[in-house]
């Protein structure tokens, strides 16, 4: 007879998680579902047999008052890199595991790091808007951008996906700068031709690029300050995949007013989405994404078959591939 399949809760179908059928059915190859709207309906019912919640960013279910709902709790599987959205100290006091899904999420974050950079520098938007306007008939002056190739990028954070983003600027011929908490080694250093700066501010001051690809910790939590922006150059273009905390949006706004810095690129702001009123979607030198860093259908398959490898794996009680620690 075979053998019953445990029980997970995941977003509603056509939510994060189930925003393609498919991912729901990767899920349902090894877990009998509840999404988490049926879930409300019944959450004694449901809520005894749940082993593992699947989210893919922020999920209800990470609530504490939820999660107490969960007594079968093994493993709380979340999709992407970051887990700054969960409280990993207090759900691990429930006995729950918490897992993450590194190394699937890198190519397609460094590519859109990429984008906004390029599409930044050589205002792409600009002039999807001018070729599209029936009103226009000239190229405007202001449509000139910044030439990508040959120039100086320094990227703050050299993680996975900071490595990445290096060996795709090299096809650039950008000179490449990296600051982070520990220089890679030689070999790494030299396979994407990156010099390692061991001062942010050295870095700042001489990039004509900057992405920041940092995790959000206490210590990078408005990393990016006035300081920091009063460093960069006036030509400078500021560029965040990470999280909308490491910078310090107020300072940005002025930076970007005064033009002490030339534009910003952010796939990540704080909050998400940022107030309709806030100044950061009004400035011509912003280009702003939703937070889509990790959105392709590959990646998208790829993190939700990893969540299910560690949700299974915490529900059979074998060590979780991905496990994340408090830090
Ligand atoms: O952390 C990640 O992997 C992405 O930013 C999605 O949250």
């Amino acid at each position: 007879m075979e053998e019953e399949k445990p029980w997970a809760l995941i977003s509603e179908v056509g939510g994060d998680l189930g925003y393609l059928e498919e991912l729901a059915d990767i899920v349902k190859r090894h877990f009998q579902v509840v999404c988490y709207k049926d879930f409300l309906q019944n959450p004694e019912l449901h809520g005894s047999r749940i082993q593992a919640v699947l989210s893919w960013k922020y999920h209800p279910a990470a609530e504490p008052s939820l999660l107490r709902l969960l007594p079968s709790l093994k493993v709380f599987a979340s999709g992407g890199v970051g887990v700054d959205h969960l409280d990993v100290p207090f759900i691990n006091s429930l006995g729950v595991k918490v897992a993450n899904t590194p190394g699937v999420v890198s190519d397609s974050t460094a590519d859109i790091a990429m984008g906004l950079l390029l599409a930044s520098a050589r205002k792409i938007l600009q002039g999807h808007q001018i070729a599209t306007d029936p009103k226009t008939d000239h190229i405007p002056q202001s449509l000139m951008g910044v030439e990508v190739t040959g120039s100086t990028l320094g990227i703050i954070g050299m993680g996975d996906i900071g490595y990445k983003i290096a060996q795709r600027s090299r096809g650039f011929e950008m000179k490449i700068l990296y600051h982070n908490r520990t220089r890679r080694c030689a070999t790494d250093e030299h396979a994407v031709g990156a010099t390692f700066c061991q001062s942010l501010d050295d870095l700042l001051r001489t990039s004509d690029f900057i992405i920041i690809a940092v995790k959000l910790t206490p210590e990078t939590v408005g990393l990016i300050g006035p300081r920091e922006l009063s460093l960069m150059k006036p030509t400078a273009t500021l560029v965040n995949i990470s999280r909308g905390q490491v910078v310090d949006q107020d300072a940005l706004v002025r930076a970007l007013r005064a033009e002490t810095i030339c534009a910003a690129a952010l796939d990540v702001t704080h909050p998400e989405p940022l107030p309709r009123d806030h100044p950061l979607l009004r400035l011509p030198n912003v280009l702003i994404t939703p937070h889509i860093g990790i959105n392709t259908y590959s990646t998208a398959r790829r993190i939700v078959q990893r969540m299910v490898d560690n949700a299974l794996a915490a529900v059979r009680g074998s060590p979780v591939p991905d496990e994340v620690k408090p830090q």
